[in-house]
């Protein structure tokens, strides 16, 4: 470790306060000089694509994240007023509920936020909630899953008299998604159960004229933002479905987006200036194009414990390929895990330092302690210098060790920081899949899970229907059915399990007994 290499190895733009540190990756120049024509197919993709290019041709859609921060971007004025109309008639609708002017029927004014929604349409508001919610103007809460405890949980802690004063967000770009049908399905049963009017209390964020948009017209929903099919899910927290909640909240989101627009107008630069297209070159060197490393990502700040499990979907929903644009199989792909440093230093850090060399970590540096007077936990030291101290020894640690990492730096988390993280990610992201030549922008993997559970809802439903009072076997039933025998014993057993079948156990799951 030498101040000469990191001043040469360092990416800096000071008047956004932001730096990017890649000393400790060991990239040579001759291998970067090397990665030339990639890295010059890499920008001229991304020109294509803010060009607006068909980019998901699977779909046939283009991908527009870009233009969220920038409408002047958009190629076309229809493209441009779908980024800034719906973004004047959110921060206006926002602005009546602060008000007053927007209320539930029963009470003067809105108190809750419950967003319900899942995936790109979840990590997004969550990770803003909790990175730069702090003092906001409505409590918020998420449902983001199908697990009936889980929605039980959240709507306890709203409660009865909560929800009068509670507004729903309901969030599905599709509006197809079945976790978040049954969560909406499931928070209407309770406004119904509490005599409330559940339109009159929610709002739709979703593609126009989908299930969820006509659902919306038929209960007379307070109003519906839409999103636009050239913003991915993964990629839509400067769309309406992270701007609706974060102005609810009280975020400045102006402030969001240009942290976002400067970055993505700082990583249009040259390689040697662009912190973007570094990250994304370390990505490839660390995991030889092949990602053979793990991406462990520990940022050392609380409110940031959010951003690895944001980044997991970002990246791996993106780069978690079976094959590339020639349709070559190369199951690309890194994988992204961690939570938060120091934390983690008493967790799983013993592996990193000692363990499988399986990975590279990002950490993620925030220079400002707290804000307003500190204390000093002993003579001459603050809880600051020792987050400091821990992140720089851990770093070294692990270089001592043979593990490489990168190192980000931002001055505080605040809108305008958040903005540019994310921004920083997402283009790291579009230039690594050109460099390894995926496509970034579709997911059809994500589709076989989807169908799969529904086979199985339907063998449940199949199976509901054949039990009687004399009890039966797995393969019996599966027999009647005509299913496969493992499917339905697992359709049995989960019956059996929510009380509606009696099991009697066998030697083996194999003579297990189902009966009404
Ligand atoms: O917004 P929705 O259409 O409900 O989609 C929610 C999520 O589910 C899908 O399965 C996709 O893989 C995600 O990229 C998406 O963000």
């Amino acid at each position: 470790m030498s101040l000469s290499n990191y001043s040469a190895s360092l990416i800096r733009y000071p008047q956004l306060g932001f730096s990017l540190d890649t000393s400790l990756m060991d990239l040579d120049a001759s291998w970067i000089e090397g990665m030339e024509s990639k890295v010059a197919q890499a920008y001229a993709d991304i020109a294509k694509l803010e060009a607006g290019e068909i980019a998901n041709p699977d779909e046939g859609r283009m991908v527009g994240h870009y233009w969220l921060r920038n409408a002047a971007l958009a190629p076309t004025p229809e493209l441009r007023a779908a980024i800034t109309e719906p973004l004047h008639a959110l921060k206006e609708f926002a602005a009546k509920v602060h008000s007053g002017e927007i209320s539930p029927p029963t009470a003067d004014s809105f108190k809750n936020l419950l967003v319900v929604g899942i995936g790109g349409s979840a990590l997004g508001p969550q990770l803003v909630n909790d990175a730069i919610g702090h003092d906001s103007k409505l409590a918020i809460h998420f449902l983001d899953n199908t697990d009936p405890a889980g929605i039980d949980r959240t709507l306890a802690e709203i409660g009865q008299t909560g929800l009068a004063r509670t507004l729903v967000l309901v969030i599905s770009k599709s509006g197809g998604t079945p976790e978040t049908r049954n969560g909406m399905v499931e928070t209407k049963a309770a406004f119904d159960a509490a005599g409330l009017h559940f339109g009159q209390h929610t709002v739709a964020i979703t593609g126009p004229g989908s299930k969820l948009d006509q659902f919306a017209e038929q209960e007379g929903f307070i109003t519906r933002f839409p999103m636009e099919d050239w913003v991915g899910g993964r990629t839509s927290v400067m769309s309406t479905v992270g701007l609706v909640p974060a102005a609810l909240q009280g975020i400045d989101i102006d402030a969001f987006l240009a942290g976002a627009a400067a970055m993505d107008e700082e990583t249009r630069k040259p390689e040697a200036a662009n912190a973007a297209m570094r990250l994304a070159l370390s990505w490839y060197a660390a995991g030889n194009g092949k990602g053979e490393k793990d991406m462990v990502v520990l940022p050392y700040k609380d409110s940031l414990v959010l951003f690895s499990k944001y980044l997991q979907q970002l990246v791996m929903e993106s780069l978690g390929k079976e094959l590339d644009l020639d349709g070559n199989t190369v199951n690309q792909g890194i994988a992204v895990y961690g939570n938060k440093g120091s934390t983690d230093q008493h967790a799983y850090v013993q592996q990193l330092r000692d363990g499988v060399p399986n990975f590279f970590a990002t950490f993620i540096e925030v220079r400002k302690g707290r804000d307003g007077d500190t204390i000093e936990v002993e003579p001459g030291n603050t809880s600051a210098d020792y987050l400091q101290g821990f992140l720089r020894g851990t770093r070294k640690a692990l270089y001592d060790s043979g593990r490489k990492s990168i190192t980000l730096s931002i001055p505080e988390v605040n809108p305008f920081q958040l903005g540019l993280l994310i921004a920083l990610f997402e283009r790291a992201v579009s230039f690594y899949a050109s460099l390894v030549h995926i496509n970034a922008y579709h997911q059809p993997g994500v589709e076989a899970g989807k169908k799969a559970a529904a086979t199985f809802l339907d063998t449940l439903n199949a199976v509901r229907g054949r039990l009687t009072a004399d009890p039966k076997t797995a393969s019996e039933v599966a027999y009647e059915v005509d299913g496969d025998a493992e499917d339905v014993y697992h359709c049995l057993n989960h019956l059996a399990a929510n009380g509606e079948v009696q099991i009697a156990l066998g030697a083996t799951p194999e003579g297990d007994t189902f009966s009404l």
